[in-house]
């Protein structure tokens, strides 16, 4: 039986503990949120037949055997690097922060002081093994197009560039390098930051990002071309209920990477 803390308890977390109580295997003993939110997620929590404590910071003594993050950005600062430190494993989901940088570095750092690993998750992205792959052998582009409904992107730069409330048609909304994905559109970032990390990197992974009034989902697209020849993904992930930015498929991410940690067999 492993012992897990979650950090953040969204759409993603609050998912994955509805999945996760069902596994006999592990157990999600405690979560992390930020102290004002506290209350609420205990309220949310309550129904659950095995409510975790709620908490608002990784106790001192405490030593679960995982600990993953589905906060964001923030709390990788506030809560992986510390726990990495000492000795904890940790599951990231909010990849796009390690665009920052000296993140991934520090990262490294932290782990390798606490003498552990810190695994990056696929989340809403599929194929992430095969490319990973082929970058042994050499890979000579990878492109990335991101298409979600207009909606989905209130609340960014999108909203400067078209009027998101008044699509006609599907609109580029940005076209350039992974990096300067990252840094105009850094909650939209998790999928090209991963991709980046596991293929060409940051500056030579290229992304097209789209406004879409016709789709009711979020679409990512793969072409990757290399020693190993070449693959073309196209994924349609559903949008949270709870949170539309954010594909189903992310949270059941969460589960699988955790059921592997725990069952004899992983895939
Ligand atoms: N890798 C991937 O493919 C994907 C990654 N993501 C990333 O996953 C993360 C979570 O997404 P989602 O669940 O949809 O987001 P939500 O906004 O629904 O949930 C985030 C949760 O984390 C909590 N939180 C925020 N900051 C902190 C912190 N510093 N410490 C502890 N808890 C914190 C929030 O609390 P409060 O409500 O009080 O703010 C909330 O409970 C995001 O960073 C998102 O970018 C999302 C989709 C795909
Ligand atoms: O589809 C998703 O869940 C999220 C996404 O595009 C991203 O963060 O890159």
């Amino acid at each position: 039986m492993l012992n897990i803390t979650m950090i953040g308890c969204g759409a993603i977390g609050i998912g994955a503990l509805e999945l996760l109580e069902k596994d006999p295997d592990l157990r999600v003993d405690a979560v992390v949120v930020p102290a004002e939110s506290q209350e609420l997620i205990r309220q949310r929590l309550a129904s659950f037949e095995r409510p975790p404590t709620v908490l608002t910071e990784l106790p001192a003594d405490a030593r679960p055997d995982l600990l993953v993050e589905c906060a964001g950005h923030r709390a990788i600062e506030q809560h992986v690097l510390p726990a990495l430190a000492r000795g904890i494993p940790c599951l990231v989901v909010s990849v796009g922060a390690l665009s920052e940088y000296g993140l991934a570095e520090r990262l490294e750092a932290a782990a390798r002081e606490g003498g552990t690993r810190i695994e990056l998750l696929p989340g809403a992205i599929g194929g992430i093994d095969a490319l990973s792959a082929a970058k042994v052998g050499g890979l000579e582009s990878v492109l990335y197009t991101g298409r979600k409904p207009a909606g989905a992107w209130k609340g960014t730069p999108a909203e400067q560039i078209c009027d998101l409330d008044n699509l006609d048609e599907a609109t580029v909304i940005f076209q350039g390098s992974a990096r300067e994905a990252a840094i105009l559109y850094p909650k939209n970032a998790n999928v090209a930051a991963t991709l980046s990390l596991a293929g060409l990197g940051l500056d030579r992974t290229e992304v097209q990002l789209i406004a879409d009034p016709h789709s009711s989902e979020n679409v990512h697209q793969v072409e990757a071309r290399g020693a190993f020849g070449g693959f073309e993904l196209t994924l349609r992930g559903k949008p949270l209920a709870a949170n539309p930015k954010t594909s189903a498929l992310t949270v059941y991410s969460v589960v699988r990477a955790l059921g592997n940690h725990a069952h004899a067999i992983s895939i």
